[in-house]
């Protein structure tokens, strides 16, 4: 079998790229990132870090990488048995012009073996929203042929990996924790199941994106936010606070009642997954930075993500979401220098107030009590900062 993975970064070469070459698939990254690109194909391997109680170095090994904007790429998707994403969810609209270009060339040469398209980002259904934007840069000739022989597979993917700390002597060793979980939508493949060890197959994707995503990263971005706010660099070093830790595992309990409700999880379990995610937010052997996680504000603060959706839920159940509330108008407060879109919130606060600017980023109604009660937090933190 063959693979063409999008992004060598830190989850593609960690975690999707490594299951994807343990399985014994031919794989191909494509990047835009010249230095990596260069040193993928000068060795052909790299390390994988995983810490942990029991730590080890893995060899992933057989791998080389073509430019994500070159006609290589359309090639190569004329040709994979999968195609794997992890460029942000942000990117994905970008690399649909290739993909779309590379089903043309695959029709036009009769290919006709089933091909597997998985996105492997943090965001509910991001295949489909991928589709989304091939089907729009295909020619309407192709839709048909595409339906028949394309599969869209939706993804929940969860590993935490940070850039690695020897990035400077090694642009390509990758540190991963030990915990991994990816889950696919076994309703929407075409052709049979890749056997691929750590890949697991569900029916009920949904349940396991929301428990991921409103769960985890819901958790992880109130950390950065907090601990931003609190002085703290890194997520450990925010979840050790207590002031942090009880609204962190106060707006994951708040989350995680939307989710008990509308999944009919087990209570009990969900407390232990939120247990779990905590102790992986302090993991020792992690230097996570609250950037990277509080990275992307305004996608993060957005409609159907981390901080709105769960809110949105509690709102529909009439549950408690103080926790979220503070959490909410903390990530208002994020600010990093490397970051356009922490900029861009940071004009618009300025320009229209938190009132506005919350309502227009999240659609929540400008009018509404929630919105009232995230701005007073907005206005409490405000006073207290130094
Ligand atoms: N790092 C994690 O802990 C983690 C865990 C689960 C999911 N994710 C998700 O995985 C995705 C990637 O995150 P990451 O942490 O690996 O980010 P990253 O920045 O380390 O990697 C992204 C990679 O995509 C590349 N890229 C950018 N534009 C591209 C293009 N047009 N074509 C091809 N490649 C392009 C970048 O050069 C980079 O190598 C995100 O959606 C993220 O939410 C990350
Ligand atoms: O990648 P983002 O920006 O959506 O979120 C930042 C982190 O919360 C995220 O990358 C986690 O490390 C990851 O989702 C763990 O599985």
């Amino acid at each position: 079998m063959k693979a063409l993975h999008f992004g060598a970064g830190n989850i593609g070469r960690g975690f999707i790229g490594k299951l994807l070459a343990d399985a014994g698939i031919q794989l191909t990254f494509a990047d835009v990132n010249q230095a990596v690109l260069d040193a993928l194909n000068a060795h052909k391997e790299y390390r994988v870090k995983v810490v942990g109680e029991d730590a080890q170095v893995e060899m992933v090994k057989g791998v080389d990488a073509i430019n994500s904007t070159s006609e290589a790429v359309i090639s190569k998707i004329a040709q994979v048995d999968i195609v794997t994403t992890a460029v942000g969810p942000q990117i994905l609209e970008r690399i649909a012009p290739g993909i779309a270009k590379g089903l043309a060339k695959r029709s036009d040469s009769g290919n006709t073996c089933p091909l597997n398209i998985i996105a492997c980002e943090n965001m509910v259904r991001g295949t489909s929203q991928l589709k989304m934007h091939v089907l729009k840069a295909l020619p309407t000739q192709y839709r048909d042929w595409v339906e028949a022989h394309v599969g869209f597979v939706d993804s929940a993917v969860d590993r935490i990996v940070p850039p690695s700390e020897s990035i400077n002597s090694d642009p390509l060793e990758v540190t991963v924790e030990t915990f991994s979980e990816w889950i696919v939508d076994k309703t929407q493949f075409k052709g049979k199941f890749p056997q691929i060890s750590g890949m697991e197959l569900t029916d009920n994707l949904m349940a396991f994106v929301e428990r991921k995503l409103f769960t985890l990263n819901t958790g992880h971005a109130i950390t950065a936010y907090l601990g931003q706010l609190n002085g703290h660099n890194t997520i450990r070093d925010a979840i050790l606070d207590n002031k942090v830790r009880a609204i962190v595992r106060g707006a994951m309990e708040e989350s995680g009642a939307v989710l008990i409700r509308r999944y009919d999880f087990d209570p009990a379990k969900h407390a232990a997954y939120i247990k779990k995610i905590i102790s992986r937010f302090e993991n020792p052997y992690l230097i996570d930075d609250v950037e990277r996680v509080g990275r992307q504000p305004l996608r993060k603060l957005s409609s159907g993500d981390r901080l709105i959706k769960p809110i949105l839920g509690t709102l529909a159940y009439h549950l408690p979401h103080s926790n979220l509330v503070t959490g909410i108008a903390a990530a208002m407060h994020y600010h990093s220098d490397q970051d356009p879109q922490a900029q861009e919130l940071a004009s618009l606060l300025a320009e229209k107030g938190p009132q506005e600017t919350i309502a227009q980023i999240s659609g929540l109604d400008s009018k509404s009590e929630v919105v009232t009660d995230i701005v007073k937090a907005y206005k409490a933190i405000n006073k207290c900062a130094p």
